[in-house]
């Protein structure tokens, strides 16, 4: 396919997923089958279109007057890939496949200047969420709104237990991973412009191994923080697939013991493989069942609680949730994370360290939602995350990651990362 062809595909997929309201990865696993013709050079352009598209949803609809999805595959050509309306028009005169020709209002889109836009359009977010931004992230919320419409690079975490990142290195130089600028066991593989292909990084003999994991920085950076250490009893009450419990584990050098729970099975299910393939042997995954943590209470030295929550710091990866969130949505997430703060609480021994974890950015999920826990729950304080940091990560907390509460908060403006908040609470 030619690169007119594939915007035609692009607008296709993305009324599809605006139509049926179907996930990005639905739609295009759909529109691969019906279009068999199509390469993987093909399929990985078609989606990075559509990506763009629902990442800068809200400037590209502005900038073109239209938020149809022609409207906006044009945008990311013009405004994020580098095209021109002559470009574009000289294209799709040549190609059968190609979309109708620019209109000119179409073409003023290339050049529009959003400066007077409102500030949550500039910031590609919803406009009910800006203030909640604002509040969280201080006056550099647009920026920081901004990079989290950007990609998101290709992070991995060198599993301890089986290698080291020498070796990974090795195994993956034809991708030429980096070392990640934070997270000591982590290697970034940057995201490229335009029709750039994501490493498919899992079918090298390395993954297969157990020597590396897929995993965002910022996650490496909260599960350090948790700080499991060697021969503790810790439960993760929210291990949903495992990726924190993996990395606990590595942590603790597989002494000790983690008890991975969730309370969805489903979601649980990949992690007895992950487990195996990582050669993890301090985990008891425990199913939810009646009474399945019973007899955990007031035993752990730690408890993990990586909450469900809306999402926001994830937009990088998965823009379509950021146009779906909803107050009932946000609501429903706050609820279930108050409860799990107060279950969390009942399994910790005495000096015992709760570590909450969200991969949000909104304080209603984070600083606001510790500030509640701790006026209701006697006994409990929070920890000095710096020292914490210093103690994780060998380095100084470096500045405007603390937050006002007294937790730490990464973005993708600030550390590179997908948006998480981790906040320590040690039990009197
Ligand atoms: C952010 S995800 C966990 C991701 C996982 N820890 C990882 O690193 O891959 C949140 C998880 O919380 C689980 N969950 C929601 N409510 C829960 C509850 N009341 N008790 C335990 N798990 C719960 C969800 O099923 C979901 O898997």
């Amino acid at each position: 396919m030619r690169f007119p062809g594939r915007l035609s595909a692009a607008i296709a997929v993305l009324a599809d997923v605006e139509q049926r309201k179907r996930p990005v990865s639905e739609a295009l696993k759909a529109w691969g089958l019906n279009n068999r013709f199509a390469g993987a050079g093909d399929r990985a352009a078609i989606g990075n279109l559509v990506y763009d598209a629902l990442r800068r949803r809200a400037s590209h609809a502005a900038a073109m007057g239209s938020d149809t999805p022609r409207a906006l595959v044009l945008a990311v050509a013009m405004r994020d890939w580098g095209e021109t309306p002559e470009s574009l028009n000289q294209a799709f005169a040549s190609d059968t496949h190609a979309p109708e020709p620019l209109s000119p209002q179409e073409a003023a889109g290339a050049v529009a200047v959003l400066a007077a836009a409102p500030l949550a359009t500039q910031a590609d977010m919803p406009d009910w969420l800006a203030a909640s931004l604002e509040r969280a992230l201080g006056p550099d919320w647009v920026a920081e709104g901004q990079a989290m419409a950007g990609r998101p690079s290709l992070d991995l975490r060198v599993n301890a237990l089986k290698a080291t990142p020498e070796k990974v290195m090795k195994s993956l130089a034809r991708f030429s991973p980096q070392s990640a600028a934070i997270a000591p066991f982590g290697l970034t593989m940057p995201a490229g412009p335009r029709d750039a292909r994501t490493p498919n990084v899992t079918t090298d003999e390395g993954y297969l191994k157990g020597w590396f994991e897929v995993q965002d920085q910022g996650s490496q950076i909260v599960a350090a923080l948790a700080n499991a250490r060697e021969g503790e009893q810790v439960l993760d009450l929210c291990a949903g697939a495992g990726g924190k419990t993996l990395a606990l584990a590595a942590n603790m050098g597989n002494s000790g013991q983690i008890f991975a729970y969730d309370s969805d099975r489903s979601r649980l299910a990949p992690i007895y493989d992950r487990l195996k393939r990582n050669g993890v042997r301090n985990a008891q995954v425990r199913a939810p069942n009646d009474n399945a943590l019973d007899d955990l209470v007031g035993k752990m030295d730690r408890v993990v609680v990586d909450a469900p929550c809306t999402g926001t710091g994830t937009w990088r990866r998965r823009p379509d949730t950021k146009w779906k969130l909803t107050p009932e949505l946000l609501a429903q997430r706050q609820a279930e994370q108050a409860a799990l703060l107060v279950e969390a609480a009942r399994y910790l021994k005495p000096g015992g360290t709760l570590a909450y974890i969200t991969c949000s950015v909104l304080p209603e999920e984070n600083d606001d939602q510790i500030a509640a826990f701790l006026a209701e729950t006697p006994g409990f304080a929070s920890l000095d995350i710096a020292a914490a940091w210093r103690q994780a990560l060998i380095t100084d907390l470096p500045e405007g990651l603390a937050t006002a509460g007294g937790g730490l908060c990464l973005t993708p403006l600030r550390t590179g990362t997908d948006g998480f908040y981790i906040h320590l609470l040690r039990k009197a």
